[in-house]
């Protein structure tokens, strides 16, 4: 579902951050990518849904190599690929049900599929009883949950998270790590970059270790592996 073979990413200003990645993640895995800061984990993530443009070697991602992919096919590649932001970045003037019709919106699916979508998803998230409120009369932790509902709410393949809980104190983490369990147990691709020993070393799962550009690690249920 995603490959990437000597992918190699310089930005603009010279900056090399990332360099030779070769990487292969399954459907339905669920993988940390650690590392210190600068490392390229961001940088990583991003080469996954087309936020960032790698410079050379090759990406597959759900079967599109994205060598070839049209700037005008980039939406469709999108739509199989969820993303949460550590700072949730939702529409302040929309209401909690609005943020998350939105994205189901643009795919022009009937209003009644809408409601019974949103609503599942809410429910999901726990989150029903707050669908009439805008982000402001949220927590941090709410808002990141309705975050979390907009990724999923069209069914996609994989949810990629960056630092999701680096905005959110060691309780509230914890209960988005479990609908993250919750959400790869249904079989979708769970990726998160993360800065949390405590959650990489308690959830254990898939490692890959970033530095300065390259892999230096990669296990199947690994640590942490830094000092923070
Ligand atoms: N848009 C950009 N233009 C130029 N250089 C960039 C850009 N984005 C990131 N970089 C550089 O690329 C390298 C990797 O950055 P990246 O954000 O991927 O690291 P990171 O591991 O996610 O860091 P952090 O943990 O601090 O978020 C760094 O040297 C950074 O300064």
């Amino acid at each position: 579902m995603i490959e990437m073979k000597d992918v190699n990413k310089t930005y603009p200003n010279g900056v090399t951050a990332l360099q030779g990645i070769d990487l292969s993640i399954a459907q339905g895995e669920f993988v940390y990518i650690v590392g210190p800061s600068g490392a390229g984990k961001s940088t990583l993530v991003g080469m996954m849904f087309r936020e960032e443009k790698h410079t050379s070697g090759s990406i597959t991602i759900n079967g599109i190599d994205l060598n070839k992919l049209k700037e005008r096919k980039v939406p469709q590649l999108r739509r199989n690929i969820g993303v949460v932001y550590q700072d949730f970045k939702l529409l302040p003037r929309l209401t909690v049900y609005e943020n998350i019709a939105f994205a189901l919106e643009v795919l022009e699916e009937s209003p009644k599929n809408i409601k019974k979508r949103v609503m599942e998803v809410l429910d999901l998230v726990k989150l029903k009883n707050k669908a009439r409120h805008i982000p402001d009369q949220l927590s941090g932790g709410e808002q990141q949950r309705v975050s979390i509902a907009r990724a999923i709410v069209n069914h996609p393949k994989m949810m990629i998270a960056d630092e999701p809980t680096g905005n959110l104190d060691p309780d509230t983490s914890w209960d988005i790590m479990q609908i993250f369990e919750e959400i790869n147990a249904k079989g979708t691709t769970v990726i998160m970059a993360t800065h949390s020993k405590e959650i990489v070393n308690t959830i254990r799962k898939r490692v890959i270790a970033v530095e300065s550009g390259r892999i230096v690690r990669d296990e199947s249920r690994g640590e942490y592996g830094y000092e923070i």
